[in-house]
């Protein structure tokens, strides 16, 4: 391999599996490397962008809006590459976070086709949601062929599953994996090393060619790499793509959300609506915090954390789901603003009863043993 060629690592997952999470964990622990990361986001607000550490630095670029896989004119990513990997840019691996609903495969063709003479490809990372592996699967079938070309899975989320479960999950994907290392992870801490140090491609044993993907396709063509009469044909959306069976709604309020109606709101979501994320302003019931946001699934989780000085006061929502009632939403959500100058400290216990120690549920907390379930259902009711 060329020493000058910069490895570039695809890290994909359906939505909500931990893949920004584990793109923070690699930026922490990079040590002396440099990584570049290229965020990719469905919706048109950049949430994903704006909660990777150290954020649109040099080093950072976010793709907004569509999934990178359907990019007509791979060019946008063929510049950013460009940016990344001058050598005075001194960027060790470049780590692309796919969209929740992109298509990898379509992702590492177009490195794979890449004629950028500074990089190459570095492996197809996905990310697996331990406790919604099951429920995914049965949605989306393609999910195990996204499996069976990756180079490394991690299955995330060992803190929600009990143990058992979590190796019963970890021996399905192992089935499914085939050739990749399948390795457990909390919060995905999982060893820096599987990505910085990896073989070169030409010796990397189970690592894809163009032409395994190539075949890969031409068998889905003939409709051979799972029978053609599965009836959950039907509910395949028309390009084989996850993304054409979802919807997306992006909502930005300059008014502060009312605690009350948001929580009777995301409490009732419909079933179709699986990822909500993005950062909430609750105006005078926490003027010092904002609230990151995250629902994959039922789980519902506030993360407050100070607003920046100087910061503007938004609400600033991503909502991904299958067969949601985009414009009815947009209005509730627009119905959930309040004008009222006064707190609601008793309308923000809704709130907290999402809202984990940090100890239970941080990143940074104490390993979780993976013994304790979190269903992402409140806990007790704050006193107060
Ligand atoms: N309990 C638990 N929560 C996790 C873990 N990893 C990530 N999360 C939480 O899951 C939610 C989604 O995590 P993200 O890292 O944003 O997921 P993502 O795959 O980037 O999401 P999309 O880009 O929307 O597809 C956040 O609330 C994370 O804090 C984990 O191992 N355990």
């Amino acid at each position: 391999m060329n020493k000058q060629q910069i490895p570039v690592i695809v890290l994909a997952g359906f939505l909500g599996s931990g893949k920004t999470t584990l793109l923070n964990h690699l930026l922490h622990r990079s040590g002396g490397s440099r990584i570049g990361a290229i965020v990719n986001d469905f919706g048109s607000i950049e949430i994903d962008a704006m909660s990777v550490a150290g954020q649109l630095g040099d080093s950072t670029v976010s793709l907004g809006n569509g999934c990178l896989c359907c990019a007509v004119d791979a060019s946008e990513l063929d510049e950013y590459l460009e940016r990344l990997a001058r050598p005075s840019a001194g960027i060790d691996v470049i780590v692309i976070e796919a969209s929740g609903l992109a298509e990898p495969q379509e992702l590492v063709k177009m490195l794979l086709a890449s004629e950028n003479p500074h990089i190459v490809y570095g492996g197809l990372v996905e990310v697996v949601d331990a406790a919604e592996f099951d429920a995914t699967r049965e949605r989306h079938p393609e999910v195990d062929r996204h499996l069976g070309v990756a180079d490394l899975v991690v299955v995330n989320k060992a803190d929600r599953v009990p143990r058992e479960e979590h190796e019963r999950v970890l021996g399905v994907v192992r089935g499914l994996a085939g050739r990749a290392a399948v390795v457990a992870a909390s919060f995905g801490r999982v060893d820096v090393e599987l990505f910085f140090d990896r073989a070169p491609v030409g010796e990397r044993v189970g690592q894809l060619s163009f032409d395994d993907l190539r075949d890969e396709d031409d068998l889905r063509d003939e409709g051979d790499l799972r029978g053609g009469d599965d009836p959950r044909d039907e509910a395949e959306p028309s390009d084989g793509h996850l993304h054409s069976a979802y919807e997306s709604l992006s909502f930005v309020s300059e008014a502060p959300m009312g605690p009350r109606s948001l929580m009777a709101l995301l409490d009732s979501r419909p079933e179709g609506l699986y990822r909500i994320k993005g950062y909430v302003d609750f105006g005078p019931s926490d003027p010092a915090n904002r609230y990151a946001v995250h629902a994959v699934g039922r789980f519902l989780r506030f993360y407050p954390e100070p607003w920046a000085p100087g910061e503007p006061r938004l609400t600033q929502l991503v909502l991904i789901g299958s067969d949601i009632d985009v414009p009815a939403l947009e209005k509730e959500l627009e119905a959930c603003r309040e004008y009222a100058p006064q707190a609601d400290e008793h309308g923000m216990w809704g709130v907290l009863r999402y809202v984990q120690e940090p100890d239970a549920d941080e990143p940074d907390g104490d390993e979780p043993d993976g013994d304790e379930l979190d269903t992402g259902e409140p806990d007790a009711e704050p006193a107060g």
